[in-house]
């Protein structure tokens, strides 16, 4: 027997438990079936050591769960809690696979060595894993993050000259003159904003709800067309949102401020006609020329688009791979304005490329360079504590609004204090009752199923709304608005809006499904709709899969009502902004009813009094960011119900970690 001959013997031995260990975990919902199938595809490239395969089959599984690359020191330690594996399920891999390596470095030197794995710096084979530092990669996250990274520094980089008196002039007449108050409580980070994002090709807008991102940056567009002189006329800008709710929604917060503002300057610019030229709000898809069942777009580094400046809000929303997209296809003279909430949950999708860029966006870190411009443009001066001599060209392009104007009273204040982690101030201010301006926060504690039935259909005390507002709308139906259909469609959406029950998680009795049944049954029972099948009259769906051939997408929300023209069929009706639309319900394949959807489908989407219910135990989900997040979908009202109190403080303390590798090659 030739010596390594048992070692090979046992490598193969440890390589088939490994794997089977690895179909068991599949089996039992711990791995997604493409992470075992993934480990089975590195195996088949090659000489595969065990650990090899139990690294790729965690790469996979952390990406389905929006990491986009697995870090060494994790999987050196335990990566146990951030699997949510808690019944030894890491004792079972390790044993399988003999002894893995105990540190980072080991686990280097182990992957660097397996010839699927590409070392960034050598030779290139264009192997499926790439390793990077101390980070293991996809190959395609890899190419993105890089991509990403590249992209955004030099467009920080790119410094634009600009005349600071001029900046100063328009700004003057586009922002209000600070009120004595507000000029206490800090500069104007607006006008500050503006002035920014004037200076190089990149800029971003980070702020909570309400703090006037929208505001700023249609005096931002103000501004350009001002500094564009003769050449406003002819300036490309196109908006766009990763949801065409968002989409919509931003076209219409554009317009009417661009239309407050036209009233203001008068003949000064003729922002009306150059507003006018915009276009319509579009899906980052659409905008990008999605192609059905392909990852390709029509627009990319070859066919760059026609634009300008390019403004995308709900930003947060944007993953790693739709940024790599956006960047490539955006020529390179053109401006890109992000705008987007920072401490909002993270796409679904890999990547969290906002909170990347806006990691030290809290502190600002102005160089000398900046503050001396923006004294200059706007006559704010930026206070000491934002600054530092060695401030990165990206934090030069990033400004975060500070004030909310739309939450004052207790949604902003119970916001701020779970975006803190204050778990005590978050159940202080839930439990403070009605608040003068009005009873705007309500805590059900130690809800039973029956409390969230009756607030989904009445609403509670002080907060009226819920489903029997719009569902009796439907039932009076549209002779009721003077045979004007259309009229009453846009009505009963409008109502919709009013109220939604946000979901932590999916399954169970406390999540999306299970209170949707519920919901069902207690509409039905309360004759507030027919149930006869899966269609039924006032049936809220939500799309789960773009549908190219019916203009739906993914996200959207539409409601159920009769066909006026086909007596006995019904159509799904969705808003865009103010058009409506409408499918046939039976031409609507990947839809499910909307009575309860997660908090993660409700980003982009605001509602009058929204309600949002946590689970009973903990979930690898549950986070400050999620809480975040369903609490500033609340317009006016919001109620939050929870089984089990307990549950609260423990999502707070916990805060959504995405593996990446973003913020470290931003800074190199
Ligand atoms: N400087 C300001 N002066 C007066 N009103 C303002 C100012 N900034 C914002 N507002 C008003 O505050 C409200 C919220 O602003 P805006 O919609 O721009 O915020 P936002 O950050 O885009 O919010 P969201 O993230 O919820 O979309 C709007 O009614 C806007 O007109």
């Amino acid at each position: 027997m030739k010596r390594g001959a048992p070692d090979l013997a046992l490598d193969a031995e440890r390589i088939e438990v490994t794997l089977s260990v690895l179909d068991g975990l599949t089996e039992s919902g711990k791995l997604r079936r493409l992470a075992g199938a993934f480990a089975r595809f590195v195996g088949t490239l090659g000489h595969a050591p065990a650990p090899l395969l139990v690294a790729s089959a965690l790469l996979s599984e952390l990406e389905g769960r929006g990491h986009s690359c697995l870090v060494l020191a994790d999987l050196a330690h335990d990566p146990s809690a951030q699997l949510g594996w808690l019944d030894g399920e890491w004792a079972a891999l390790k044993t399988a696979a003999g002894p893995l390596p105990k540190n980072a470095a080991g686990w280097r030197n182990l992957l660097q060595a397996c010839e699927q794995v590409w070392p960034v710096g050598d030779l290139d084979f264009n192997q499926p894993l790439v390793l990077d530092g101390e980070r293991l990669y996809l190959r395609r996250y890899w190419r993105d993050e890089t991509m990403v990274a590249a992209t955004v520094r030099r467009r920080a980089e790119a410094a634009r000259g600009i005349d600071a008196d001029v900046v100063r002039g328009w700004l003057d007449r586009l922002f209000e003159p600070p009120a004595d108050a507000r000029a206490a409580a800090g500069p104007d980070w607006q006008k500050i904003a503006c002035a920014v994002a004037l200076r190089s090709d990149l800029a971003v807008i980070t702020g909570g709800p309400g703090t006037g991102k929208t505001y700023t940056v249609a005096r931002l567009l103000a501004l350009l067309f001002a500094m564009a002189g003769e050449g406003a006329a002819g300036l490309r800008i196109a908006l766009a949102a990763p949801t065409g709710k968002a989409a919509a929604r931003l076209k219409q917060s554009i317009d009417t401020a661009l239309d407050e503002l036209a009233e203001k300057l008068g003949e000064t610019l003729p922002l009306r006609e150059l507003a006018a030229r915009m276009g319509a709000a579009r899906t980052l898809h659409s905008l990008l020329g999605a192609r059905p069942d392909t990852r390709s777009f029509a627009y990319h580094a070859g066919n760059p688009l026609d634009v300008d400046v390019l403004i995308v809000d709900e930003a947060s929303m944007v993953h790693l791979e739709m940024m790599a997209s956006l960047l490539a296809a955006l020529p390179p003279h053109a401006r890109l304005i992000l705008l987007g909430d920072k401490d909002q949950l993270a796409s679904v999708e890999a990547g969290a490329v906002l909170g990347d860029l806006c990691a030290e966006a809290e502190d600002g870190n102005y160089a000398e360079g900046t503050v001396d411009y923006v004294r200059a443009a706007t006559g704010e001066e930026i206070p000491e504590h934002y600054r530092t001599r060695d401030g990165g060209a990206l934090a030069q392009s990033i400004v975060m609004l500070r004030q909310s104007r739309r939450f004052g009273g207790p949604i902003g204040a119970l916001a701020l204090a779970v975006n803190r982690g204050d778990a005590d101030e978050a159940r202080a201010v839930l439990r403070a009752g009605p608040a003068e301006h009005g009873d705007r926060v309500h805590w059900i504690e130690g809800a039973r199923p029956a409390d969230v039935l009756a607030l989904a259909i009445d609403g509670r005390p002080g907060a009226p709304q819920g489903y029997r507002d719009y569902l009796t709308l439907v039932k009076e139906g549209p002779l009721a608005w003077g045979t004007d259909y259309q009229a009453w469609v846009r009505a009963v959406l409008r109502r919709f809006e009013g109220f939604r029950l946000l979901c932590a998680v999916r399954a169970g009795e406390w999540g999306v499904s299970g209170l949707n049944e519920a919901i069902e049954q207690r509409l039905d029972s309360a004759r507030l709709i027919r149930r006869r099948g899966e269609w039924y009259v006032g049936r809220p769906v939500m799309v789960t899969r773009n549908d190219y051939a019916t203009g739906v997408y993914n996200g959207d929300i539409g409601l159920t009502l009769p066909d006026p023209l086909r007596p006995g069929s019904l159509r799904v009706w969705f808003a865009d902004g103010d058009a409506i639309r409408s499918v046939l319900a039976t031409r609507l394949r990947d839809v499910e009813t909307a009575f309860a959807m997660t908090v993660h489908k409700s980003q982009g989407s605001e509602f009058t009094h929204t309600a949002m219910v946590l689970p009973r135990e903990v979930n690898a989900v549950l986070a400050r960011e999620l809480v975040y997040t369903g609490i500033t979908r609340a317009r006016e009202f919001f109620t939050l119900v929870s089984p089990n109190p307990a549950v609260l403080g423990q999502a707070i303390a916990e805060r959504t970690q995405r593996a990446s590798g973003l913020r470290e090659a931003l800074l190199r």
